[in-house]
């Protein structure tokens, strides 16, 4: 038994620093300047991980360690747990940090949903750029996270379930454990006699995690022996194909995305059904926000199948999509309501400053009501802004009638800005938010679609708005 015990602190032992070397966090590899933290709730698993953490810091004293608990709040015993954390960080020679969070209880989120959210909100908030942090999950958490995600009817991407790696913010989240058996932690703990927290929660079946530790996996276990290493396979392989979906979709994406913003509505409509949901679920992904159900997805139909002069729109929790022509764009929050009239005197100072002819002098970057920032380029040639007159206020409006009459450059004669809008295929919703630059009372520019002849320099130094990525 003393063999046994001893194997699986080894195993545990290994696990951690082989997954700490893979970062280039070891004495062999000098550039890893981040700090390694532990989410330390001070269960069986964080807790013999933070032993463990802390003999591999005294291997590596060089390396910075640290130990990052969040109190939910949740439970009386939360500032037991906190007191247990604080007393056992001492011992261990490890600087602890305790976070407290508040927990946003919505409907249709559980608690243990909404706990969960909270201490990644916390762990980020404590994250730097070049950091990485440890979390015990194992192998039967792993099982466990395959079947919730099952019992949601999921597709690839949540079967995935959690991954031994991946981006947390700009640091790194590792699981070192995720490939090893709860009971090989709980052996090990027992042989180094540690003392750890045991939430009485956990034993409540009433919580799906619970009642699938306590019932449901001991008996496909007992029939089944390897049932939840069989599962993590599983779960490995999905997130294969999910891999293989997200590089297809990135690829489609290239493909399809307009210039201007948006999706083109034709190329969207040439792929098949199954490669524009993986396509979509991806664009969403990436612009965040919660993700549209299947039969919302299979809604959305509508936006590339509707007629060309109709303009759907399909709303969900996390946003509406929109179509416009041929391009399909994403709104998240209401439009802004847009003040008419902005000056921008960091502009104007910019513009009269007396270093006029000094193109490449710094430019001061101005944020606009839309949310945008620009600065100003100065230049000698090319197509480019006269400066203006001294006196003269530089403004930006929004919101302007229709019926204003504008020359962009490049165009013959003068349009209404209604057609002008149309010409640019600004959709409907977009264009009182477009920052039209005046001198005075004179549109000059309309930022990001055109510059007016009117008020192009014909010699000397110019300038041209650039918008600030
Ligand atoms: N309150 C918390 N503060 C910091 N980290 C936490 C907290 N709760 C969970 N974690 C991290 O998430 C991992 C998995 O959480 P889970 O809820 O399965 O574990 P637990 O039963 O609370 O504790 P443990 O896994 O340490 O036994 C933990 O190993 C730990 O790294």
């Amino acid at each position: 038994m003393v063999g046994l015990s001893d194997a699986a602190v080894a195993q545990l032992e290994t696990a951690l620093a082989t997954a700490l070397a893979g970062e280039g966090v070891d004495a062999s590899s000098a550039q890893h300047g981040g700090r390694v933290w532990l989410a330390y709730s001070g269960g069986v698993d964080s807790q013999l991980m933070a032993t463990l953490l802390a003999r591999w810091q005294q291997r590596q004293p060089q390396r910075s360690c640290a130990l990052l608990h969040v109190h939910h709040g949740l439970s009386e015993h939360a500032d037991g747990w906190e007191l247990h954390c604080r007393r056992s960080a001492e011992r261990l020679g490890l600087p602890l940090t305790v976070s407290r969070v508040q927990l946003a209880l919505k409907s249709r989120i559980s608690v243990e949903a909404a706990a969960r959210d909270a201490r990644y909100a916390a762990f980020l908030s404590h994250l730097g750029p070049k950091d990485i942090l440890l979390t015990g999950h194992h192998l039967d958490d792993q099982a466990e996270t395959l079947l919730l995600a099952l019992k949601r009817g999921s597709g690839p991407k949540g079967l995935a379930s959690m991954s031994r790696r991946r981006a947390l913010g700009d640091a790194t989240l590792l699981r070192p454990w995720l490939g090893i058996p709860r009971v090989i932690i709980e052996r090990a703990a027992q042989s180094l006699g540690l003392t750890h927290i045991e939430d009485d929660s956990n034993a409540d079946t009433r919580f799906d995690r619970n009642f699938l530790r306590h019932r449901v996996l001991p008996e496909l276990e007992q029939r089944w022996p390897g049932f939840r290493r069989n599962l993590a396979r599983s779960a490995e392989l999905c997130a294969e194909q999910q891999h293989l979906c997200d590089e297809l979709a990135r690829s489609d994406l290239d493909a399809v995305a307009r210039p201007c913003g948006g999706l083109s509505v034709s190329a969207i409509a040439s792929l098949s059904a199954e490669r524009r949901n993986n396509l979509l679920r991806y664009w969403l992904g990436t612009r965040g926000g919660v993700m549209p159900t299947r039969a919302q997805l299979a809604q959305m139909a509508q936006l590339w199948e509707a007629r060309e002069d109709a303009q759907p729109q399909i709303a969900w929790e996390g946003g509406e999509l929109r179509r416009y022509r041929d391009g399909i764009y994403l709104l998240r929050a209401p439009l802004p309501v847009l003040p008419k009239r902005e000056t921008l005197p960091l502009l104007a100072h910019w513009l009269d400053a007396s270093a006029l002819s000094e193109p490449g002098s710094p430019a001061p970057e101005w944020a606009l009501a839309n949310g945008e920032q620009w600065c100003g380029q100065r230049c000698h040639q090319g197509e480019r802004l006269m400066l203006p007159r001294p006196g003269q206020a530089v403004s930006v409006r929004y919101g302007l009638s229709g019926s204003t009459r504008l020359r962009p450059l490049g165009r013959s004669g003068s349009r209404s800005l209604k057609k002008l809008w149309q010409e640019y295929g600004v959709p409907p919703w977009q264009r009182d938010g477009i920052a039209m630059l005046c001198y005075d009372d004179e549109v000059v520019a309309a930022l990001g679609l055109w510059l007016e002849q009117s008020a192009l320099a014909e010699s000397g130094v110019g300038w041209v708005p650039v918008r600030v990525e």
